[in-house]
């Protein structure tokens, strides 16, 4: 099975460089031209994943077209770019395999939804989990949900992919992994926010715990199951990127958390803080579904510029509740 890459950001040079294992030949889209170059003549992205020697077996190309000859995509780019750049390859009834983590915003669809609307007759799979990107290039133990209905194509896909440092655990639920991935991203700025403003290791933990009871909400309602929500591409996911800054999502939150407004922490980034973008979609599509979201909607109104201590307040003084989903 040869691989094609969509997307030559962190995550997608980091799977690039997962299907090359072994020597195996790999092609990867960048919409960078100094992306390509440096993969080609120096087999490394300093843009996007410095200091890590890259496998002389990934090719990089700028050409979307090149990707008609492979037979299986993975597609890296970001939530709000995938139904763009899926518009613009020759993908036919080639599998992709979603990797992005959000929601679009404008139509509330997951990324899964949009590709099958772009690409009717491509059967669709996706990855996902508790990956920072710089860990996995280094070949370090990492452990993914990837989700596909077609048991033969997970079955494929898992064995193509898996190597001992890089795990797929199979799952049917799509729905399930997509959420897990998406809604962890708006959590995870929240805990940020928690560091940021020096409220402590118990305000974090519970927010670990109260955004896990609103992500499980939120999935069943979408129609994911339980058991996905509580595992790697959900509570796996969750806990990695609640707990460190070399989250993006997660040292956004610490910079709100400070007091900085958001247009100021989002202007000129080149990677991509996905929570951002995913907070106030989430926000309208539980709203929709008849979800309760504080914590998510709590990190909207961070974004929107609302003042640090009044939503926290606000946060706080909530009526008392039963614990539980
Ligand atoms: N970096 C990580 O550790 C992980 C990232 N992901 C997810 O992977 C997806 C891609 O993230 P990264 O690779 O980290 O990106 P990145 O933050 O390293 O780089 C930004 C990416 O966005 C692309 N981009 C910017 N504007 C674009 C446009 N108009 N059209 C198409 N592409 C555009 C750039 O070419 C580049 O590939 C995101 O959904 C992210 O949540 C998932 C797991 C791990
Ligand atoms: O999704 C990720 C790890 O699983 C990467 O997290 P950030 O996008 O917050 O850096």
């Amino acid at each position: 099975m040869r691989i094609g890459v969509i997307g030559g950001g962190a995550w997608g040079t980091a799977l690039a460089q997962v299907a090359a294992s072994g020597g195996r030949d790999v092609l990867l889209w960048a919409r960078e031209g100094e992306v390509v170059e440096a993969i080609n003549a120096g087999h490394q992205n300093p843009l996007f994943l410095k200091d890590i020697p890259l496998s002389p077996t990934i090719r990089a190309t700028g050409d979307l077209d090149e990707l008609g000859t492979v037979d299986a995509i993975l597609v890296v780019a970001p939530a709000q770019h995938v139904r763009s750049v899926l518009a613009a390859a020759p993908i036919g009834s080639t599998p992709l395999v979603l990797c992005a983590k959000g929601i679009e915003a404008g139509t509330r669809m997951l990324v899964g939804e949009v590709a099958r609307e772009i690409c009717p007759d491509a059967p669709i799979a996706v990855l996902s989990g508790p990956t920072f990107a710089h860990e996995v290039a280094r070949g370090l133990p990492t452990a993914v949900t990837l989700a596909c209905e077609d048991e033969g194509l997970r079955a494929a896909l898992s064995e193509r992919l898996a190597s001992p440092a890089f795990r797929p655990y199979a799952s049917s639920d799509v729905v399930g992994a997509e959420i897990g991935g998406a809604v962890k991203n708006v959590l995870a700025i929240a805990c940020g926010v928690v560091d940021g403003a020096g409220l402590g290791q118990n305000a974090r933990a519970a927010l670990i715990a109260r955004g896990f009871a609103e992500m499980t909400r939120f999935g069943l309602a979408r129609g994911a199951r339980a058991e996905t929500l509580a595992g790697l591409s959900g509570l796996g996911d969750l806990v990695l990127t609640c707990s460190s800054t070399a989250s993006r999502n997660f040292s956004l939150g610490v910079g709100l958390g400070r007091g900085e407004a958001a247009a100021d922490l989002m202007a000129d980034r080149r990677t991509v803080a996905e929570g951002a973008f995913t907070a106030p979609v989430l926000a309208e599509a539980a709203r929709e579904a008849g979800v309760d979201m504080p914590v998510s909607e709590a990190v909207g109104r961070l974004l929107r510029g609302e003042p640090v201590g009044e939503v926290i307040g606000a946060l706080l003084a909530r009526p008392l509740r039963e614990e539980g989903v």
